[in-house]
């Protein structure tokens, strides 16, 4: 039993208003994501999401149950998405090898008792970004290479907005319960994620933010549409969307980030957008 995790309750809106920096900080952001040699988990209530990252250096690391989950094994009653942001990593699932070149993706279904990561080489890691949701029934294992994802390019460099978006864990690439997972890019000298923003009170999300260059940070806008808070991310850091919340950002440089999401349903393009002119 793994023994090192969080929880995150889900708030009210009309509560989250009156959060001061530090206690908005502490409800939401998830720092040092990825770890060297343990998973850190945070729980989070908003759709029992979970969020972790591994960088397998000295030894392999497994994949264990957290006492709340009350499961002798993790994925009992889990889906797991699996995004390699480091150099070339293997999981091990219950005796089959799949190996994750940078930025290649895992899925893996309910039901799966024997995961374990490890990196091709200590000197040059794999770091695993892993995100988990409940699952009702157990859908195929499936890595998800470079040429298997969905590519969109968003946004123009005029409105700094110009933008590289890549599903990978998303319904048409393969089969889930819950979980989308996917990873957008800003182009050089565009700063923008996800404006225009949007909400989906039908479903939570998760932003991991990295590939921040040294000295550079995000500001990351969350809160209703008319009543937003900006929180400042540092790379490496993740922060969790409450279904009500917008989630955008703008860095001080480009930079990259992973989204997650569960909740009511797999449709990417179900978004309420929100008009630029009217947030506050
Ligand atoms: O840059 C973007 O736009 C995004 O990456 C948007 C996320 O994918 C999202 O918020 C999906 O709901
Ligand atoms: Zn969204």
């Amino acid at each position: 039993m793994n023994k090192n995790y969080e929880i995150r309750y889900a708030s009210n809106p009309e509560a989250v208003k009156k959060y001061d920096t530090t206690f908005l900080r502490s409800e939401f952001i998830v720092k040092s994501v990825i770890k060297v040699d343990e998973i850190k988990w945070v729980y989070s209530h908003y759709d029992r999401f979970m969020v972790a990252g591994v960088a397998p250096i000295k030894k392999s690391i497994e994949l264990e149950s957290i006492e709340p989950l009350k499961t002798d094994y993790f994925l009992n009653r889990r889906e797991l998405g699996i995004i390699n942001i480091g150099e070339t990593g293997i999981v091990s699932v219950d005796g089959t090898e799949y190996t994750l070149h940078n930025k290649e993706a895992l899925y893996l279904g309910k039901g799966n008792k024997s995961v374990v990561f490890s990196s091709k080489s200590p000197k040059t890691p794999a770091q695993f970004y892993l995100n988990s949701t409940p699952a009702h029934r157990a859908f195929p294992n499936k890595k998800i290479g470079i040429k298997d994802v969905e590519v969109v390019e968003l946004g123009t460099p005029e409105t700094a907005n110009a933008r590289t978006l890549r599903k990978y864990i998303v319904n048409g690439v393969v089969e889930v319960c819950q979980l989308q997972m996917g990873m957008t890019t800003l182009k050089s000298g565009s700063v923008w994620n996800t404006m225009p923003a949007h909400v989906h009170d039908r479903r939570m999300e998760v932003y991991f933010y990295f590939e921040i260059p040294k000295d550079q940070a995000v500001c990351h806008f969350m809160g209703e549409p008319i009543q937003t808070r900006h929180l400042w991310l540092q790379n490496n850091e993740a922060v969790i969307s409450p279904p009500w919340s917008i989630h955008s950002g703008s860095g001080t440089s480009n930079y990259t980030f992973i989204w997650g999401m569960a909740g009511e349903n797999l449709d990417y393009g179900d978004m309420d957008v929100c008009k630029i002119n009217e947030l506050k």
